[in-house]
């Protein structure tokens, strides 16, 4: 991520005594990612990251810290929030709130085969029931009403062509979204950003999955959907590729069997997740805040999947 509020080491000697980690030894602005600063931190007591969250307030924050910590205590491979001395998980550095969490082992698999998305599948099938009995509320802020009202504001910068597809895709989406059929999807705490530069692996085993800072209620087959779209395509194209998306999709029907209503609502629940991003990252782009570092994301990317999605149907979800 980006570094967007900058700490020294000097900073957090008397800010860490409240968490039980000794003294900290060493300090790394990590430069990937948009949305929050993040250091890899070296304590007398091992590797964390520290996170500085940019955009949100401390009332959101205990939805994904707790959410993580509920996912961890439960077996799925999260980091796990380091509490300090009053049990709080979220404190504030610098005036902004910030948190601690436990590293994980591995590294980011970028050329995904169907191993990995097995691995992916199952573990988001593992992490959606597990999520089942979250006591916490909090919509996915990225969702149909962000859409509806994010639409307007980039639509000045599009050409015709380009403004014509984000409004009748938004239009069918809000369509959809009133139907019986969506009414019918299950729904919890998603992740709703698992792309392949949030899991880590060790060889072809998952080690983790990190980055909740966009999770919230929504629909599972919408966490499905944003996943495929990044973990089983061919990246010059957005053309779906079959074979990484059947061993996905499988491997979590094995956890947790798809539905009929999900069934039916796959092809469309794919343009959504590339609606999604499309629109997000037309709105980073259009309106960027000032970064140490930063690395914008291409829009048109996602513009491309989104036009592939319509034009050719995924593979049947319980294929
Ligand atoms: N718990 C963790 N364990 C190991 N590495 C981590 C952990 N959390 C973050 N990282 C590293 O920090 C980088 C940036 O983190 P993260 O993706 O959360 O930032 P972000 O700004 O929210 O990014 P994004 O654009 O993906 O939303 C990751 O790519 C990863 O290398
Ligand atoms: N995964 C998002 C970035 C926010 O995490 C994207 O690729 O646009």
């Amino acid at each position: 991520m980006a570094v967007f509020t900058s700490v020294t080491l000097d900073d957090l000697s008397q800010w860490i005594k409240q968490f039980p980690l000794g003294k900290a030894l060493a300090l790394k602005g990590i430069a990937s990612g948009i949305e929050n600063s993040n250091f890899f931190l070296t304590t007398e007591r091992g590797e964390f990251v520290l996170t500085i969250f940019e955009n949100l307030d401390f009332a959101q924050l205990p939805f994904y810290v707790q959410l993580m910590r509920h996912l961890a205590e439960r077996g799925v491979p999260v980091p796990a929030p380091v509490p300090n001395d009053r049990g709080e998980l979220v404190v504030a550095l610098h005036g902004k709130p910030a948190t601690i969490v436990s590293k994980l082992d591995g590294s980011s698999q970028m050329d995904p085969q169907p191993v990995h998305c097995a691995e992916v599948g199952a573990t988001l099938a593992k992490m959606h029931l597990a999520g089942q009995d979250f006591a916490l509320r909090q919509p996915n802020l990225r969702g149909l009403d962000w859409w509806i009202e994010t639409v307007p504001k980039v639509l000045p910068f599009l050409d015709a062509d380009k403004a014509a597809l984000l409004q009748s895709e938004l239009a069918f989406q809000r369509a959809f979204a009133g139907g019986p059929v969506y009414a019918e999807l299950a729904h919890g705490p998603v992740h709703a950003d698992l792309f392949r530069n949030n899991v880590m692996f060790v060889g072809e085993r998952l080690s983790g999955c990190f980055d909740f800072y966009f999770a919230g209620w929504d629909s599972w087959l919408f966490d499905i959907a944003v996943t495929a779209n990044d973990w089983c395509i061919d990246l010059d194209s957005g053309r779906l590729d079959h074979d990484r998306v059947l061993a996905l999709t499988r491997a979590y029907h094995a956890v947790r069997p798809f539905t009929d209503a999900e069934a039916q609502s796959w092809q469309t629940m794919l343009r959504a997740a590339a609606l999604r991003f499309w629109l997000s990252r037309l709105y980073d782009l259009h309106r960027p805040r000032e970064a140490e570092m930063l690395t914008p994301h291409d829009p048109t990317h996602f513009e491309r999947v989104l036009r592939e999605r319509i034009a050719v149907p995924a593979p049947d979800l319980t294929a």
